[in-house]
């Protein structure tokens, strides 16, 4: 191929974009590390159509949880001590979609756990936790069946399958994202008649994160800045199960009172596992568990956002000094991190009401929130 060509091929942002559309789709994609090579597909969005074909091309498929879901949905019935990550299942040969939904929604396996099961403990799993990865990043449930390629094998003509390599896709999620300003224009907010709001976009092309200058802030000086992460059920809908609302009026306020402020608004939507698997977790929520038990009942860690977003935006728009406000520790590590110095945290104590008061008191107890 020629250099020409070559410069029109996806690299490995662009192709983990193409996946998590296929992802999301129900269609399959191809990872590799070295020889070894599996056809992925998310549980959540396979057709039994789909997997009836695809049983047909590869064989028996794994399915594949965290630790985290297998554990809330094997426990009753697997003795196992260690829940290692991933958690790798045989399948019995008459599951179908209803049988691997059942196990990878927490809110579908009310009739019990589905037994017996035969885990795969005795290979290494790095392909299956980078199919999790991907499958989360897609803001889907945490469930994947795995078709191993055999040594060899190659994929059916005309079946083109977009392809993830291990080592590429570990080295992308390990650098902050490469956020490019895309536009801005001036905005008059009911806190300040002066704000502009920057919109920035992620290289996967899709998700758009969004900086809001209150005022003319000195980028000379530590900024008033507000680290927020979307809350529709908050934000718009005025929520009272979380505080987010509030804090995000607050926020904006103070700014407009002291003249001058930033609000980083990122698009990490439920701690970063998306709107619906959020309301999935609500449920649960409904049924008794508190807001950490139940991300991890549905396969998800405690907070699965990645802050450094917030650090590439404000130092797009030249500070690298804030006056953070906020009660979550995490935002001050990751800012400190990210080499942003975080000179004072003025902590956010606004919203409580009867709704939240469990929510805000285990995210004191569990994630070491100001309170
Ligand atoms: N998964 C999950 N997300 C939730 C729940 N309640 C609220 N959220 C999300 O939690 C996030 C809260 O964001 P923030 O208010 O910026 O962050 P925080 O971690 O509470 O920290 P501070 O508000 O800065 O103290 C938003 O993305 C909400 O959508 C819940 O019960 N489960
Ligand atoms: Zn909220």
């Amino acid at each position: 191929m020629s250099r020409v060509a070559e410069s029109l091929l996806p690299n490995v942002a662009e192709r983990l974009s193409r996946v998590q559309s296929d992802l999301r789709l129900g269609l399959p994609c191809l990872l590799t590390d070295g020889s070894d090579r599996a056809v992925a597909v998310a549980v959540e969005t396979l057709s039994q159509a789909r997997l009836d074909a695809l049983r047909d091309l590869f064989g028996v498929p794994e399915l594949v949880l965290t630790g985290n879901r297998a554990r809330a949905a094997m426990a009753p019935v697997q003795s196992a001590d260690i829940w290692d990550l991933p958690v790798r299942i045989c399948p019995p040969k008459h599951a179908d979609m209803d049988w691997f939904m059942r196990l990878a929604d927490a809110g579908q396996d009310t009739a019990g756990p589905v037994a017996p099961l035969h885990r795969v403990r005795d290979r290494e799993a790095r392909l299956h936790g980078l199919a999790l990865s991907v499958v989360k990043s897609a803001e889907l449930l945490p469930a994947v069946l795995i078709f191993g390629l055999a040594d060899g094998a190659v994929l059916p003509e005309g079946l083109s399958l977009t392809a993830i390599e291990l080592t590429e896709a570990l080295g992308h999620f390990a650098q902050a994202p490469a956020l490019s300003p895309v536009a801005a224009a001036g905005l008059p907010v009911e806190a300040h008649d002066n704000g502009r709001l920057h919109v920035f976009r992620d290289p996967d092309g899709r998700t758009e994160h969004y900086a809001f200058e209150i005022g003319t802030p000195d980028p000379a000086r530590p900024v008033l800045a507000r680290l927020h992460s979307a809350c529709f059920t908050g934000d718009v809908l005025g929520s009272l199960k979380c505080d987010c609302g509030p804090q995000l009026r607050a926020a904006m306020l103070r700014m407009g009172q002291e003249g001058a402020g930033l609000l980083l608004y990122l698009n990490q939507e439920g701690r970063g596992i998306g709107l619906a698997n959020k309301m999935r977790v609500y449920d649960l929520q409904s049924r008794g568990l508190d807001t950490v038990d139940a991300n991890h009942a549905l396969g998800f860690e405690d907070d699965e956002r990645d802050f450094r977003v917030a650090a590439v935006m404000l130092r797009s728009l030249g500070f690298g000094a804030v006056r953070l406000l906020t009660n979550n520790p995490a935002k001050v590590h990751t800012f400190r991190a990210q080499g942003i110095e975080v000179v004072e945290q003025l902590p956010l104590r606004v919203g409580k009401n009867i709704h939240n008061s469990g929510y805000l008191a285990v995210k004191a107890l569990k994630s070491g929130h100001a309170l």
